[in-house]
């Protein structure tokens, strides 16, 4: 009552109102939810989770880290601090084992409400990069020496294969005169037969034309031969190659035929050999 007149107050006045009681809620400038919020934060930088919540009586707020209480997990860990009242949770440097489940655990005597975030911690941890660091070394000297020991074999077998190849063309130019006998079948007696050097012509002096025709292994050609039986200007002749020329089969077949054309010489009715190029036969 003032100057003997009650005044009214428009507004619904509750006199109770500091005494009524508000479950606690979380505020939206909060980085928590109900549902889980993800949270990615980036290796080695600081970062905080803030749990803004209100309620009456004022709610008491606990941390908890994949539910378990964070005074015991971070004890004596000076990285991890809570401020303003518990709602603000602080990393000083975000390392691997800072990722996880984090609960804000607000209670006041009328309500219970446990608010959480996913931390995600992206980038390589210190010991990941090592551990990467490592095994990419590894793997590269693995791999390097792999390479290497592949290179030496290949080498090695080429040298082995190049030394069977002139073994074998060797034989295959001096024969094996000595073992020639009936006894042995036509092919082991070609392949004893000498070849004879007396035939042998030089490449430039030998201009291939079209093909005449061809055979199973072998191909023959027109050709001008220079020099040929003492004769300066060119003589027109057959020549017969290999079609394939590195087929070694084939390459085989051909100089047995040769070698058999010079064991038998000349006859009014078979094809005459005039003379052959044997000497890049390890070319192909
Ligand atoms: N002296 C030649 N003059 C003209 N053409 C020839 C001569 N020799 C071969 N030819 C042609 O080339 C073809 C193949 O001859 P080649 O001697 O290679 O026959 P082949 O002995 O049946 O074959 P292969 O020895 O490969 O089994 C012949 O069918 C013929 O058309």
């Amino acid at each position: 009552m003032i100057n003997g007149k009650y005044l009214t107050f428009m507004t619904t006045f509750n006199p109770f109102f500091f005494l009524e009681k508000i479950a606690p809620r979380v505020l939206s400038s909060s980085n928590v939810s109900l549902e889980g919020t993800e949270i990615r934060v980036k290796l080695n930088l600081p970062f905080s989770i803030a749990c803004y919540v209100e309620g009456r009586p004022k709610p008491k707020i606990t941390w908890l880290k994949d539910g378990e209480n964070i005074d015991e997990i971070f004890e004596n860990n000076d990285e991890v601090s809570l401020s303003d009242d518990n709602q603000i949770l602080n990393f000083k440097v975000v390392t691997k084992k800072y990722e996880g489940k984090y609960e804000c655990n607000v209670k006041n005597r009328v309500g219970h409400i446990k608010p959480f975030a996913n931390v995600i911690i992206e980038g390589l941890s210190d010991t990941n990069l090592v551990i990467t660091i490592v095994s990419f070394t590894i793997i590269v000297i693995i791999s390097f020496s792999f390479v290497i020991i592949l290179v030496i074999r290949i080498k090695k077998n080429k040298i082995i294969r190049n030394d069977m190849l002139q073994l074998e063309l060797f034989l295959l130019r001096e024969g094996n005169v000595s073992k020639l006998n009936k006894e042995c079948t036509i092919e082991e007696q070609a392949e004893m037969l000498p070849y004879d050097n007396s035939f042998e012509i030089e490449r430039e002096n030998i201009t291939l034309g079209k093909q005449l025709g061809a055979g199973a292994f072998g191909k023959v050609l027109l050709a001008q031969v220079k020099g040929l039986n003492g004769k300066e200007s060119p003589t027109r002749v057959a020549l017969k190659m290999c079609k394939y020329e590195y087929d070694k089969a084939h390459l085989r077949a051909l100089i047995m035929e040769l070698k058999i054309m010079i064991h038998l010489g000349k006859h009014l009715n078979i094809v005459n050999l005039l003379g052959a190029h044997t000497s890049n036969i390890d070319k192909g």
